[in-house]
C-alpha cells in the first residue's frame, strides 16, 4: 500500500528540486547565451569575409580594367614609338589614379620590357621566367590571370601580379600586360578590421597559394595552403561557408568564415578566436553562476534549517503525545484508585455515595425501586484477634470477590466497601424481595466458603445483611433514609443472632 511520505521528506525533496531547478535553469540559460554568442560571431566573421571579398574583387577589377584598356590599345595602335609614348603616359596616369597599383607593365613575346608606368624604367629587364608570363605564353585564353605573389626587382616590394595576354594580329602570342598590386595595400585594409588579438584574415588563391594575411608574415606569402584545415573546409563547403578550425600553427581554435571573390579565383577568409569570442560570455557566466550557487546555498541552508525545525517540532509533538498518553493513563489509574477500594477491589465509599445519589435520582425519574443490601462480617474483631490483621485482610478480599461475582450482574448494580468490614450492594430497579434473595445468596455463598473462624458457633466465617428498597417517587425521602433503614435491618439481623438476612420490615432466618 502506498504510504504518504513524511512532511520532512517532502520538504527536503522540494528544497532539493528547487536547488536543482535553479542550477539547471542557469546551465540552460548559459548554454543558450553561448550558442547565441557563437551565432552572432559567425555572422560577424561572415560579414568580414564578405567585406574582404568585395574589397579584393574591387581592387583587382580596377587593375584588370586598366589592363583591358592597355591590351586593346596595343592591339589597335601597335608598338611604334609614338604609340608607346602615349601608352606610357596613360600607364603613369592609371597608376596615379589607382592607389593599389604599384606599376603597370607591357612585355613583348620574349618577356622584354616594352613600356611601363615608371618614369625611369630599368633597362634590359626580362620577365620571361615569371610564372604569369609563362602562363600566358602557354595559354591562349584572353581572360585575366592572378599570379602568385612576387618580389619586385625594382623596389623590392611584395606584389600580386594581375595580367592579360596580348595577341598578335594572327592570334599568336604577342606579349603580356601586367598590373602589380602592392600586397601592403591589402595589409592596410586588413589592419583596419576589428578581429581582436588572436583573430586572423587571409586572401588565398583557389589553387591554394596564400596571397596575404593578417597577422602578416613574409614567409606566409606565397605559401601553399592546400593541406590546411581552412583550405579543406573551403573545398568541402563551396564558395561560402563557416568552419571551426584548430590552428596547427598556434593551437588556437578559430571560428572561420570564407567567401569566394565574385569575379576572380580567390577566396577571402576571416577568423575570430573562439576564446576571445567567448571571453565576455565566460565573464558573465562566472558572475551569474556564482550568484546562482550562492542563491542555491542560501535556499539549501534555509531548507535545511526548516527541515531541522520540522524534525524538532515532530519530535516535540511525539514527546508531548507520549506525555499526554502517559498522563491520561495515570489519570485513569488515579480515577480508578479514587473510585476503587484498595483492599477488595470493590467500589469505595466515595463511588458508592455518588452512585447512590445518581441512582436515587434515576429511580425518582423512572418511578422505579432502588434496593440496598448492607453486609457485615460477623465477629470480625474476633477473627482479627485470632488470626491477625493480615488474615483479616485476606478474608475481606475473599468475601469481596464472592460478592462481586454474585452481585453487580446488571450494568447499574454496584458492590462497594461501605467501611471497615461493612459492605454494600446497590441494586437499581430491584424490589426488596429480589434484593433479599440476592443477599441470601451472598450470605450462603460466603458461608459455603468455609473460612475457618474459631470464634463462631458454626466454626466458619458468616455474614449478616440488612435489606431495604423503596421507590423515591412514591415515598419522597433522602437517600440516607435507605441506608438507615438497611442499617436498621442489618442491626436486626445481628440482634437476631447473626448469619442471616433481614429486610427492613421483616427478617428471614436460615
Ligand atoms: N483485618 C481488617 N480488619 C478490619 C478492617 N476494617 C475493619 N476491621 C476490623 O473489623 C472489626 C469490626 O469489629 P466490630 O465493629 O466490633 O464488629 P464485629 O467484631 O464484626 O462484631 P459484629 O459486627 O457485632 O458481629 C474491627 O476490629 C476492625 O478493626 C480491615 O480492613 N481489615
Amino acid at each position: 500500500m502506498f504510504r504518504r511520505p513524511s512532511i520532512t521528506f517532502r520538504t527536503t525533496a522540494f528544497v532539493a528540486v528547487v536547488c536543482l531547478a535553479l542550477v539547471a535553469l542557469d546551465f540552460l540559460n548559459s548554454w543558450h547565451s553561448r550558442a547565441v554568442q557563437l551565432k552572432q560571431m559567425s555572422v560577424a566573421t561572415s560579414n568580414l569575409a564578405r567585406a574582404m571579398a568585395q574589397q579584393a574583387d574591387d581592387t583587382i577589377k580596377q587593375a584588370d580594367t586598366a589592363l583591358i584598356g592597355i591590351v586593346e590599345r596595343i592591339q589597335h595602335d601597335g608598338t611604334g614609338p609614338a604609340a608607346l609614348d602615349r601608352l606610357h603616359r596613360l600607364l603613369a596616369m592609371r597608376v596615379n589614379e589607382l592607389p593599389q597599383l604599384d606599376a603597370l607593365h607591357v612585355y613583348d613575346k620574349d618577356g622584354n620590357w616594352v613600356v611601363n608606368s615608371r618614369e625611369e624604367p630599368p633597362q634590359n629587364l626580362n620577365n620571361a621566367q615569371r610564372e604569369y608570363f609563362a602562363f600566358h605564353r602557354e595559354h591562349a585564353e584572353r581572360g585575366p590571370h592572378i599570379g602568385v605573389p612576387v618580389r619586385s626587382r625594382t623596389n623590392g616590394k611584395l606584389l600580386i601580379p594581375v595580367s592579360r595576354r596580348i595577341d598578335n594580329p594572327d592570334g599568336s602570342f604577342g606579349g603580356v600586360a601586367l598590373a602589380t598590386i602592392d600586397v601592403e595595400f591589402f595589409g592596410k585594409f586588413y589592419d583596419s578590421l576589428d578581429i581582436g588579438e588572436a583573430g586572423a584574415v587571409a586572401l588565398i588563391l583557389e589553387s591554394g597559394t596564400m596571397m596575404t594575411r593578417r597577422p602578416f608574415s613574409v614567409e606566409m606569402v606565397g605559401r601553399n595552403m592546400r593541406e590546411t584545415g581552412l583550405f579543406r573546409a573551403y573545398k568541402d563547403q563551396g564558395p561560402v561557408g563557416t568552419a571551426e578550425i584548430l590552428s596547427a600553427q598556434d593551437g588556437i581554435t578559430r571560428l572561420n568564415s570564407f567567401r569566394r571573390l565574385a569575379n576572380y579565383p580567390l577566396f577571402a577568409a576571416a577568423a575570430l578566436s573562439k576564446d576571445e569570442i567567448l571571453a565576455a560570455w565566460w565573464r558573465e557566466t562566472l558572475w551569474h553562476t556564482g550568484g546562482v550557487i550562492l542563491l542555491t546555498l542560501i535556499v539549501g541552508f534555509v531548507g535545511w534549517r526548516l527541515v531541522r525545525q520540522m524534525e524538532l517540532q515532530n519530535r516535540t509533538e511525539a514527546e508531548l503525545r507520549r506525555a499526554r498518553d502517559a498522563l491520561e493513563k495515570l489519570n485513569k489509574t488515579l480515577n480508578t484508585l479514587a473510585m476503587e477500594d484498595g483492599l477488595t477491589g470493590l467500589a469505595n465509599r466515595r463511588q458508592f455515595d455518588v452512585t447512590l445519589d445518581n441512582e436515587f435520582s434515576r429511580a425518582m425519574r423512572d418511578a422505579s425501586t432502588l434496593a440496598l443490601i448492607l453486609i457485615d462480617v460477623d465477629c470480625f474483631k474476633q477473627y482479627n484477634d485470632i488470626y491477625g490483621h493480615a488474615a483479616g485482610d485476606e478474608c475481606l478480599q475473599t468475601i469481596g470477590r464472592t460478592i462481586a461475582s454474585l452481585a453487580a450482574r446488571r450494568p447499574g448494580d454496584l458492590a462497594a466497601r461501605y467501611g471497615g468490614e461493612e459492605l454494600a450492594v446497590l441494586l437499581p430497579k430491584t424490589d426488596v424481595a429480589a434484593a433479599a434473595v440476592l443477599a441470601e445468596k451472598i450470605r450462603s455463598a460466603v458461608r459455603d466458603l468455609e473460612i475457618v473462624h474459631a470464634g463462631m458457633p458454626g466454626g466458619f466465617v458468616t455474614l449478616s445483611a440488612g435489606v431495604d428498597a423503596f421507590s423515591p417517587a412514591e415515598t419522597p425521602s433522602p437517600p440516607k433514609e435507605l441506608i438507615q433503614s438497611a442499617d436498621r435491618a442489618l442491626y436486626a439481623a445481628k440482634m437476631a443472632g447473626r448469619n442471616r438476612v433481614c429486610t427492613a420490615m421483616r427478617s428471614t432466618q436460615t
